[in-house]
């Protein structure tokens, strides 16, 4: 990879201050933060009047359900799983899944997003659509514990973790990805930990999303969905657990003493009608918070611009208390502490040694005026729309909102004819 010259941009630094500064980058690394070499001798971007900032993490997704957008909305979540999404799942083929993640990516890369957690099936082909455009993720094969599909599941959890844990030049990651304790009974989260042992592999659930799921885990083990999930060894793991919403102070103290990264997804929340995380408590409590857009057809855009704002309005009006998740803290949960969600080392923040993934906003528009403060308006004033330019590993994927490793055009006449079919009767 080429070298790389940022000049002029003013930076998001991470002690949330924001310099005009040069930044070098050689070998998909930031070498220096300052002032351009004299005699630089790569490629240079001209940032002036850009902010340069870590790209976002989105820590939780289902990348290629972009096929189901705007297809069933205004529902329950059971109602919503059962009477439409999963029977039109179960038509998908790997060449669907494929372009369904390639327009998620194109989506993500589009709004400055430079990885994502995503946890779906016929996860090889998701792994092309990341290994193709440039884009880094932390892949989960979604397994649901029903027999037979359950165990040929965890089977294609092992190869698909045996062969692309570290692809795509490391920028591929993968987790095993149990999908809910209410699809996953106790005996068969055991055997995803034994797998979890044997691989030395994360693990990507998603857990008490619902009032209703806790009520039934209650009844069903006598237990919430957290204390279950300890007791089946799941939690000692390492876990990535999806939402979070029902969690009890108990549930908190559990999480923290086995520091569980927690996916908060303020859109999806929102408009399931879930519920609000009571994100202050577990950040007091020390967990790793980061954010995520769960699904398109829950949001239903992959926006992380916007669940940004979301996630810092909806803990103020839920306490109402306006000092309750500041910029900083919101910012923060969409770029450093989703690197450590997703266990990507030297990634979410811009500072020498680390990665070069980072995304360049456009400022020169009339909502990024008067500058008082960069981190305030990136939060409550800017619009995903505002990304010019993203880079991953010092690879440039979009240079002035024209992405460079997917064809636009051909993606959407591909994933309006795929949708299409998938939810004909
Ligand atoms: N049914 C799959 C495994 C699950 S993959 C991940 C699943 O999560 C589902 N999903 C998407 N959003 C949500 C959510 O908010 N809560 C629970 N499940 C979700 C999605 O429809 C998909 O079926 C199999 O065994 O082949
Ligand atoms: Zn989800």
């Amino acid at each position: 990879m080429g070298n790389l010259l940022l000049k002029n941009g003013e930076v998001l630094l991470p002690n949330g201050s924001v310099q005009q500064l040069d930044i070098v980058i050689e070998n998909n690394v930031i070498m220096a933060l300052g002032h351009a070499p004299l005699n630089w001798q790569g490629e240079v971007i001209d940032c002036t009047g850009k902010l340069a900032i870590p790209g976002f993490i989105n820590t939780h997704t289902h990348a290629a359900m972009t096929l189901f957008r705007s297809y069933a909305d205004d529902m329950l979540l059971m109602d919503w799983l059962k009477k439409k999404i999963w029977p039109a799942e179960a038509k998908l083929t790997g060449e669907d899944v494929y372009w369904g993640s390639l327009l998620a990516i194109a989506e993500m890369l589009k709004s400055g997003t430079t990885a994502f957690a995503d946890m779906y099936f016929f996860m090889d082909d998701v792994a092309r659509a990341v290994a193709e455009t440039g884009i880094r993720a932390s892949l989960a094969r979604g397994m649901a514990g029903v027999a037979p599909t359950g165990e040929q599941a965890l089977l294609e959890s092992e190869s698909f973790y045996t062969q692309f844990n570290g692809a795509a030049d490391g920028r591929i990651s993968v987790m095993l990805g149990p999908h809910a304790p209410y699809t996953c009974p106790p005996a068969y989260l055991r055997k995803v930990v034994a797998m979890s042992e044997k691989l030395g592999a994360e693990v990507h659930i998603h857990l008490s999303e619902t009032a209703g799921e806790v009520e039934d885990c209650l009844k069903e083990h006598g237990k919430t969905p957290i204390a279950l999930m300890e007791e089946v060894g799941l939690l000692q793991r390492g876990v990535l657990a999806a939402h979070c919403v029902h969690v009890t102070p108990d549930d908190i103290q559990l999480m923290a003493a086995r520091k569980v990264r927690v996916a908060h997804n303020p859109g999806s929340n929102m408009k399931l009608a879930s519920g609000i995380a009571p994100v202050e408590d577990m950040l007091k409590a020390g967990l790793c918070v980061g954010l995520g857009t769960d699904g398109a057809s829950s949001n239903n855009n992959l926006d992380m611009m916007e669940e940004l704002r979301l996630a810092a309005l909806l803990q103020k009006v839920n306490r109402y208390d306006p000092l309750v998740i500041p910029a900083g803290t919101a910012i923060a949960m969409a770029t450093e502490n989703g690197a450590r969600c997703l266990g990507f080392e030297k990634t979410g923040k811009i500072e020498a040694g680390y990665r070069a993934d980072i995304t360049l906003i456009n400022m020169n528009e009339p909502h990024w005026y008067p500058r008082h403060d960069c981190s305030s308006l990136l939060v409550y004033a800017a619009q995903g729309r505002d990304v010019d330019t993203v880079l991953v590993d010092g690879r440039i994927l979009m240079k002035n909102r024209q992405l460079t490793t997917i064809d636009e055009e051909r993606l959407a006449h591909e994933v309006q004819k795929r949708a299409m079919r998938l939810v004909k009767q």
